[in-house]
């Protein structure tokens, strides 16, 4: 089956179309600044569309020219939040799409464009069964322990204030990989994910299940992002409200001038970590908050799993940045973890130990693929008729 996998993002959609029988990518491609004017277009990227829907008429003429008139079968989503309702992947109808609408205002940043995407794709192609894959519910199975925030019930009950977790498809895939690399059946694996992007969680697993994850009612808790802050007292907040800051004001602080942007001036890990070795003491700072924030995330949950059979780091700088892998086994040293210095800086898209021999927990870098999860469960949606 051939499916296009879409992954929406606020002013950006990234595509690919897969072959999921052979596993292979057909066509792929990014197209940015969509609602944002003339970017002028650069290396194979198509810029400046107005909406999402002149967005897919940039994709359909893409996929056209790369495929030479071949068709798919069917549309893959990545939908960041979806609530208490969606466990797994679903069929999408108008009444589907409607419910994930719903759940826009807990995800600002990432679900308002995938519902545009769900609207284009159901207007141009309305034969085309489409698929929502979401990044919450991999993180269903946490216990209520782990889910609760410790404020009035009402809260709860009333607005759906509690912690849902994100990444969800790429800490599963990730988990699986892990555990097939270290030979061990991944309903018997116990381990700590790193997944960390633009956006970064860490995912505690057992007998591979997600028990508690870093992210909570939206994608800000937890690590220290590219632009977004983690973890910090709530009380911040309302003192700067009572300052006179506005919800607006707020949310760009905290969602897109904050973490290693707010510390070091640049959101790009490569960056920061080439200005951090050039003698830059901002940067420095930056990865030292960064790593320390993890690396305590990493020894709770540690203990939240009964002892970790595997630290594992994937996305954009868990599978490039051997510095910051480095930097934060060293403050991992009390659980025995030791990398190999060689083996830490190879380069390689295959799943691979970075450990010595002697190192109590074996660490390991796993390339996530989202799309490929994406396209793979879309292709059993459909074939189900689920
Ligand atoms: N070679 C590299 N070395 C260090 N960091 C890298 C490298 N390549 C990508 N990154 C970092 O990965 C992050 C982006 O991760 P990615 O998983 O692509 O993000 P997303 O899919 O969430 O947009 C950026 O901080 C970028 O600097
Ligand atoms: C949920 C989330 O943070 O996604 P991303 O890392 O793609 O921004
Ligand atoms: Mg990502």
């Amino acid at each position: 089956m051939l499916v296009l996998v879409i992954n929406s993002g606020s002013s950006s959609l990234k595509y690919q179309v897969r072959d999921v029988e052979a596993g292979s990518v057909l066509a792929e491609g990014l197209i940015e600044k969509i609602g944002m004017g003339n970017g002028g277009g650069g290396d194979g990227e198509i810029e400046g569309p107005r909406d999402h829907a002149e967005a897919l008429e940039l994709v359909d003429a893409a996929i056209h020219e790369a495929l030479g008139g071949q068709v798919f079968h069917a549309v893959g989503h990545r939908v960041v939040h979806g609530g208490e309702r969606f466990a797994e992947p679903v069929l999408v109808d108008s009444e589907i799409t409607r419910a994930i609408e719903r759940l826009n205002p807990l995800a600002p940043l990432h679900n308002p464009a995938a519902v545009l995407g769900l609207r284009a794709i159901a207007q141009k192609w309305p034969e085309l069964p489409q698929v929502a894959v979401f990044d919450t519910a991999f993180h269903r199975t946490l216990p209520e322990h782990a889910w609760r925030y410790a404020v009035p019930d009402e809260l709860y009950t009333n607005h759906g204030i509690r912690r849902y977790g994100f990444h969800g498809t790429s800490h599963d895939y990730v988990s699986r990989q892990a555990a097939a690399l270290l030979d061990v059946p991944v309903e018997e694996f116990d381990a700590v994910i790193a997944h960390l992007g633009n956006g970064a969680s860490v995912t505690a697993i057992r007998a591979g299940q997600s028990i508690d994850t870093s992210m909570g009612f939206t994608p800000l808790e937890g690590l220290v992002m590219g632009t977004r802050s983690g973890d910090l007292d709530p009380s911040i907040l309302v003192f700067l409200a009572r300052a006179g800051w506005s919800p607006e004001d707020l949310d760009t602080m905290l969602n897109r001038q904050s973490g290693l942007k707010g510390l070091a001036g640049n959101n790009d890990m490569r960056s920061v970590v080439e200005a951090a070795e050039a003698g830059d003491a901002k940067a420095a700072m930056a990865l030292a908050v960064a790593s320390y924030r993890l690396a305590k995330y990493i020894g709770g949950y540690h203990v939240a799993v009964g002892g970790a059979k595997a630290l594992v780091f994937t996305a954009g700088i868990g599978e490039n940045s051997h510095q910051f892998r480095a930097l934060v086994a060293d403050r991992l040293g009390a659980l025995g973890v030791e990398l190999d210095s060689v083996l830490n800086l190879e380069r390689s898209r295959d799943p691979r130990v970075i450990s010595t021999p002697r190192s109590a927990i074996p660490v390991l870098v796993v390339p996530t693929d989202e799309e490929r999860a994406i396209a793979e469960a879309t292709a059993a949606v459909v074939n189900s008729g689920r």
